[in-house]
Order: C-alpha cells, then sequence, then structure tokens
C-alpha cells in the first residue's frame, strides 16, 4: 500500500486553491509504490500526481523537482512539477514536503521486448542529452561514497562467501572510480534507477518515465548499466537476453554513439549498477530504516546478477 498518509478531500481542496489548476473533481490513492504516499488528482485543468514525500530531506528535494521540469521543458515525457501561484514547486501538506506534478498516460511494461527496450534506450540517451545543461549539482547518494559507508555495517548478516564477493567488488569499483578514464566519462544529472516499473507504456510507444527520487550527478554510463541489469536481462537468472540488449545499446546509440572509453568500461560500469542495488537492498533487508514504509526487494537478485556480470561472455 502506498498512502501512508490519508488525505481527506477537504484538506486536497483547501491545499489545491494555491495553484491555478481548477478544482478538484476526483481525488484516488494510489495502491503501488514504497517510498511515497500517492494521489491521483483530477481537476477541472488536468490530471496530476500528488506526492507526500515520507523520507526524503526536502533540501534534496529542489533538484530532483527541477531536474523533471528541465526534462520536460526538453521534451521528455516526465512528470512536470506545477507551481502554484508563488511560483514554488516544493509544497508542504500535513507538515510533509508534497509536490504536485502532472500525470503521465500509459502502462508499465513487466515483460519487455526488444521493441521496449530499443524506447528505452532512444529517451535515456535523449534524457543525458537533455540533462547537460541542468544546473542542479546533488551527487548520486546511492554511490560508492554511499557504499563504502553501508557495506561494513552488512557484513556481519553475510555469508563467508558473499563477503568475499562484495567486498572484492567494492575494491575493484573503488579501483575503477579513481583511473583517469573513469574521470574522462560524461556525467550530469542522471536518472539513476531506470527499472520496468518506472516507465509507461502506450502500445509500444513509451510515454512515460517518473520516480526520479534516486536521481544525481553520475556518469551516463552507469545510468546506462542501471537500466541494462534491469530491461534485458532474464530475471530468473540475470543473464542478459542479447536481443533486448542489442536492442537498447543501438537505440541508445542511435541518439548518442558510446565512445571508446564507454565501451571498454561497460563491462565494469554493469558490475557497478550490480553492486550498488544489492548493497541497497542487503541495506533495506537488514539495516531497515522506516520498516513500516519499506517492503524490501530480494537482495539475492542483483547477487546472481553480479555473479553474471563477472563471468566471461
Ligand atoms: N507522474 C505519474 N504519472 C502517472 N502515473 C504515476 C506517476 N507517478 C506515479 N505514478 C503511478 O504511481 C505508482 C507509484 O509511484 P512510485 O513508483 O513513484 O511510488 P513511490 O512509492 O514514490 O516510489 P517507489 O517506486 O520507490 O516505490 C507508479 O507505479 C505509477 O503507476
Ligand atoms: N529499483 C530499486 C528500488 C528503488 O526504486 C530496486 O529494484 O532495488
Amino acid at each position: 500500500m502506498a498512502v501512508f498518509t490519508p488525505l481527506d478531500e477537504a484538506e486536497v481542496d483547501a491545499w489545491l486553491s494555491r495553484f491555478d489548476l481548477g478544482t478538484r473533481t476526483d481525488l484516488q490513492g494510489i495502491a503501488s509504490g514504497i517510498e511515497n504516499t500517492n494521489y491521483f488528482l483530477t481537476t477541472t485543468r488536468g490530471q496530476f500526481v500528488l506526492t507526500l514525500f515520507e523520507r526524503l530531506q526536502p533540501e534534496q528535494l529542489p533538484f530532483y523537482l527541477g531536474l523533471m521540469h528541465h526534462l520536460a521543458a526538453h521534451g521528455v515525457p516526465v512528470p512536470d512539477p506545477m507551481p502554484d501561484r508563488a511560483r514554488q514547486t516544493l509544497h508542504t501538506l500535513k507538515g510533509k514536503p508534497a509536490a504536485l506534478v502532472t500525470r503521465l498516460k500509459g502502462r508499465s511494461q513487466l515483460q519487455p521486448q526488444a521493441v521496449h527496450c530499443a524506447q528505452v534506450g532512444h529517451w535515456l540517451a535523449r534524457m543525458h542529452l537533455a540533462a547537460r545543461d541542468y544546473g542542479g549539482t546533488l551527487p548520486n547518494l546511492r554511490g560508492l561514497a554511499w557504499q563504502r559507508r553501508i557495506i561494513p555495517e552488512i557484513l556481519p548478516y553475510l555469508t563467508g562467501d558473499q563477503r568475499a564477493l562484495i567486498s572484492a567488488e567494492l575494491a575493484h569499483q573503488t579501483a575503477v572510480a579513481e583511473s583517469a578514464t573513469y574521470a574522462s566519462l560524461p556525467r550530469s544529472a542522471v536518472h539513476a534507477d531506470l527499472f520496468r516499473d518506472n516507465v509507461l507504456f502506450e502500445g509500444e510507444t513509451l510515454s512515460g518515465i517518473f520516480d526520479f527520487y534516486f536521481a544525481g550527478v553520475d556518469t551516463w554510463l552507469f545510468d546506462l548499466a542501471v537500466a541494462l541489469n534491469d530491461w534485458c536481462i532474464h530475471l530468473e537468472t540475470g543473464a542478459f537476453d542479447a536481443p533486448r540488449r542489442d536492442a537498447l545499446l543501438q537505440a541508445y546509440q542511435a541518439v548518442r554513439p558510446l565512445t571508446e572509453v564507454e565501451h571498454s568500461l561497460l563491462p565494469d560500469a554493469l558490475r557497478a549498477a550490480a553492486l550498488r542495488f544489492w548493497t541497497s537492498r542487503l541495506a533495506d533487508y537488514h539495516l531497515p530504516r522506516d520498516a513500516h514504509l519499506l517492503t524490501p526487494h530480494d537482495p539475492a537478485h542483483f547477487e546472481r546478477v553480479l555473479r553474471q556480470r563477472l563471468m566471461p561472455d
């Protein structure tokens, strides 16, 4: 369930009157999602999503909302945060930070085919190019610095084999991140969590990308690796499905060809992306921050993905 903070119609109406968005015609709690309280809010002027941020710090939110607006203004189909009459997009409702964003059309495609992966590759590259001149500077808060802090806390919960794997991978990624080639990788604000459940399709056409609340400045290659590791694998084994992987990569490169350095570092980036989500899932599982909010995803899945990425092709 994802209505952690129930809202009644009168309090939503009072809040909505700050905007030039007409009056409420419908309000429905959204059942999915595990981080925030979300409602679909329909007014006489359009369809929106009202989000109450249950966990995120208000200081981080201007970066996410600013990025969404920047991308929307560049023609990327992402939720556009609505300003109130005082031109603010970050609001407060029931004492929590809140935003009202445009509702995107479409449905998720949890069993993607190559045609869907090609759409994801195309829009990921468009997003990267559009984000180049976004001025926000929030780092990826689940990047290597966070992993180096949290992995020692997780180690006691792991088997000897898992401890060896995660420690060796962390050491490898630290060495990669300190290399001169890594420093030359193109980067900007990126989504950093472009999984199947954060994209909508109308038929075979991508109609929306949402959930920017893990976005941060990181390499474009890392963002690409996150998407490849989710959209283009067999979920049971973590192995790549070659037609889907090739479709995503080709469509990405039709918009923005990878540099030579990016080609050479892609295998490391795929490992880095697997390590990132194995680590966060282990942390959510063993060190829950807000146990009542989080339904942890299965950490073993990303352990399998990492082991697959370590095998020769
Ligand atoms: N702007 C939007 N337009 C259309 N649908 C949306 C939009 N934002 C959210 N949704 C719908 O609401 C659901 C819940 O949103 P979301 O996945 O972002 O939840 P969350 O709790 O904020 O994050 P998490 O994915 O981390 O659990 C999505 O699966 C999607 O169906
Ligand atoms: N995509 C993340 C959850 C955070 O949105 C995961 O699958 O672990």
